[in-house]
């Protein structure tokens, strides 16, 4: 588990400046809720924080990301460190739909290059499925194809895919918006039982989901013409019930976006 904190964060595409000196420490072992309306930059700082964002041929940045105090982005350290101490879980499931179930929870061991016996995959798949809150539905049919699952059955395999790594920081890009309630609050629950080991940080739309998740929010905006600002960050009751600032209180409860 690690605290991460972005200073002073700044990102273009291109000539249009999209975050203008955005700074925020995700604390260890918490749940860190990114909301605000759409295209104010949640998505792009998510990104930044495990070095996607210059995947973007056209994209740039200045700032810093510290992981536990040490800059992901100082050109002494490697680029697979960050992806490896950071996993990332998107919008749309996105497992591998051929390989099977456990060879997606593997999937990761393979791109990192890590060795491992028979018996410490065995409990590895069976220890990622089970904190994936998987593990029970697929457990006798681990050799059947990933893509054969439900959408929120395959959010859970990509969780437990992320996991078997080992990050200490999880990034969840609207990780619901594609499921339906019921897979929602599955995931939620398994949100919440990782956060015991993983810090994790999530960008919803869903108030009611960052209202029943996190344990602090940050609220970002863009007017019109300017780039993404934290207008406010705080711990969650806070942020819901007593905000600083009017924009928050609209946004929070429905008034725009
Ligand atoms: N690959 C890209 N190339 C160019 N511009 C981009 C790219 N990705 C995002 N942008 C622009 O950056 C700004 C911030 O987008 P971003 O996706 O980070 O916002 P967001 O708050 O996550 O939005 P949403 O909630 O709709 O996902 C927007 O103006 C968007 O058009």
């Amino acid at each position: 588990m690690a605290e991460i904190e972005a200073r002073e964060l700044t990102a273009w595409f291109g000539s249009h400046k999209v975050l203008d000196r955005v700074s925020l420490t995700m604390r260890a072992g918490g749940i860190t809720a990114l909301i605000g309306p759409s295209g104010c930059g949640k998505s792009t700082f998510l990104r930044i924080l495990n070095r996607m964002h210059e995947l973007v041929p056209s994209a740039q940045l200045a700032g810093e990301v510290l992981l536990d105090g040490q800059d992901i982005y100082d050109p002494s350290r490697r680029l697979i460190d960050a992806r490896r101490s950071i996993g990332m879980v998107f919008q749309k499931p996105n497992p591998f739909p051929a390989m099977s179930i456990r060879e997606n929870v593997l999937a990761g061991l393979r791109l990192t290059g890590t060795k491992a016996s028979r018996s410490t995959r065995d409990d590895l798949v069976e220890s990622c499925l089970t904190k994936g809150g998987l593990w029970n539905e697929v457990k006798d049919r681990l050799d059947a194809p990933g893509g054969g699952l439900s959408g929120g059955q395959q959010q859970r395999l990509c969780i437990a895919r992320s996991l078997a790594i080992k990050p200490r920081v999880l990034l969840m890009d609207e990780p619901c918006s594609a499921l339906d309630p019921t897979s929602t609050r599955v995931i939620e629950e398994t949100m919440l039982e990782l956060a015991r080991e993983v810090t994790i940080v999530i960008v919803t739309h869903n108030m009611q989901q960052a209202a029943r998740v996190s344990t602090q929010c940050a609220f970002f905006l863009a007017a019109q013409g300017t780039p993404g600002v934290i207008v406010e960050h705080g711990d969650t009751a806070a942020m819901f019930q007593s905000p600083q600032d009017q924009r928050t209180l609209d946004y929070v409860n429905g008034r725009f976006g």
